[in-house]
């Protein structure tokens, strides 16, 4: 019976044949441990030399790390390995042998990792990590849908910025100039109008030159934007996805988290509602712990971690000052040098993973904003639109994706977070 490890639990005391590469291996003279992978899991093949052809134990004796191989085994269940199943190994097969594959078990420097990505994600632990990314990007579809989003896809080529225009990606796009997505949120909003609440997932990429162990240049980001949803709203949306989103990974990555020692008592904390601080009383909390930081500056890391200390779940820091934030950010009504924005901070010192904010539906207002940013009314006519035809209150926020993993995972950096990391100076593999 032809399977695979995720699915052994089916074929007790059967014999089975399953497709592997040799992970890594230990053996004596007379019994030889086959650590295998698959792709779906991790199990250990046993092969006793006084059980099995001498050819096999030979060949099981002398397989190197990473050869594929078919294996042929009695599935014994066993509660002390990680899976619950062990392989009684009864027959090999070697595919294709591998020859001094580079990433030996012993430890290896981040470069060599790094330069080694499209192998090194074969690793345990990388097979995790990639495993909690897909049970996040799962559970996001499952949420919105069941919410009665619809996703909708924001183009990768665009003629516009939402995020300023210091760290814009130029392409040409034939004779004329272009960008890469920042953020597709601009073109959310005018799905929104047509959809009521939609959200995207898709790649977004940043120019910037920042090297520190939150930023990609290229990362994968999670839109939603609502009609008729004011600014509260759109934090209760928030709380209740990103808290559906941690459930779904302590229900469904349990090995998962245990390969990567993750304390999950920690993530048991993250069910909504999440504490809310404002700009003000953030900017007084750090003043009063010694941080030299004056009302009107945005914050650094560091702060962000100080403040995110006295929660032991994500905080959101609500209503920055208008400067330090975006144009199409909705001002605070009774206090307009103030909007109506929030960032989630991640506990930890994980830091931030949300931005969001109502957006301004008032036609003037937002000329107004286009005029202080000096933002070309001809390349933004088609987002004013939107606000001479039908306006209406509406919000919206970006979720990234890596600095979740990274946060849920109890990552060091985001560079794990991805299949293939774009950092400032890495393009390869
Ligand atoms: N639809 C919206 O309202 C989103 C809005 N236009 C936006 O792009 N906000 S953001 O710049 O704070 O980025 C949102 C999130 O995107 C993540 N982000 C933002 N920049 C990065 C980089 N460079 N690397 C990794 N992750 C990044 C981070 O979690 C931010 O909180
Ligand atoms: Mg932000």
């Amino acid at each position: 019976m032809k399977t695979t490890i995720s699915q052994v639990g089916k074929y007790t005391d059967q014999e089975v044949t399953i497709g592997a590469w040799l992970a890594n291996k230990r053996s004596s003279g007379k019994i030889a441990f086959l650590q295998l992978r698959d792709g779906t899991g991790f199990i250990q093949g046993v092969v006793v030399k006084a059980e099995v052809a001498e050819e096999v134990f030979t060949l099981a004796k002398n397989i190197t790390q990473e050869s594929s191989l078919y294996v042929k085994g009695i599935v014994r269940s066993d509660e002390r390995a990680p899976s619950g199943y062990e392989l009684t190994v009864t027959g090999i097969e070697v595919i294709h042998e591998a020859v001094d594959y580079p990433i030996t078990p012993k430890e290896h420097g981040t470069e060599f990792l790094m330069d080694h990505r499209h192998l090194w994600l074969r690793s345990k632990r990388q097979h995790a990590v990639m495993k909690v990314r897909n049970e996040l990007i799962r559970a996001t579809y499952e949420f919105f849908n069941e919410n009665g989003f619809t996703k909708v896809d924001p183009p990768i080529l665009t003629g516009s910025s939402a995020e300023g225009t210091t760290n814009l990606f130029h392409t040409k796009y034939f004779d004329e100039d272009a960008y890469l997505s920042q953020s597709g949120q601009l073109y959310m909003e005018a799905a929104a109008m047509a959809l009521g609440k939609v959200f995207s997932f898709g790649p977004t990429f940043r120019a910037e030159k920042s090297k520190t162990r939150r930023h990609l240049i290229e990362f994968w980001m999670i839109e939603p934007e609502m009609a008729f949803v004011d600014h509260e709203e759109n934090l209760q949306v928030q709380e209740q996805y990103v808290s559906y989103m941690v459930q779904s990974v302590l229900k469904n990555c349990q090995l998962e988290l245990s390969v990567l020692g993750r304390d999950t008592a920690k993530l048991e904390q993250v069910v909504g509602p999440f504490p809310r601080i404002s700009y003000d009383d953030a900017i007084k909390f750090l003043q009063e712990n010694g941080h030299e930081i004056e009302w009107g500056e945005d914050f650094g890391a560091p702060h962000e971690t100080a403040i995110a200390e006295s929660f032991d779940k994500p905080v959101f820091i609500t209503n920055y000052p208008a400067e330090i934030k975006a144009f199409y950010m909705k001002p605070d009504p009774n206090r307009p040098e103030v909007v109506l924005c929030a960032d989630m901070i991640a506990p930890e010192g994980y830091g931030e993973i949300i931005g969001g904010s109502q957006r301004i539906d008032d036609m003037e207002l937002l000329e107004e904003r286009f005029k202080e940013h000096n933002l070309s009314e001809e390349t933004y006519k088609w987002y004013l639109d939107l606000r001479r035809y039908g306006s209406v209150p509406h919000s919206g926020f970006g979720l990234g994706l890596e600095r979740t993993v990274a946060w849920v995972c109890g990552l060091e950096h985001v560079r794990e977070t991805i299949p293939f990391p774009r950092l400032l100076n890495r393009l390869y593999p």
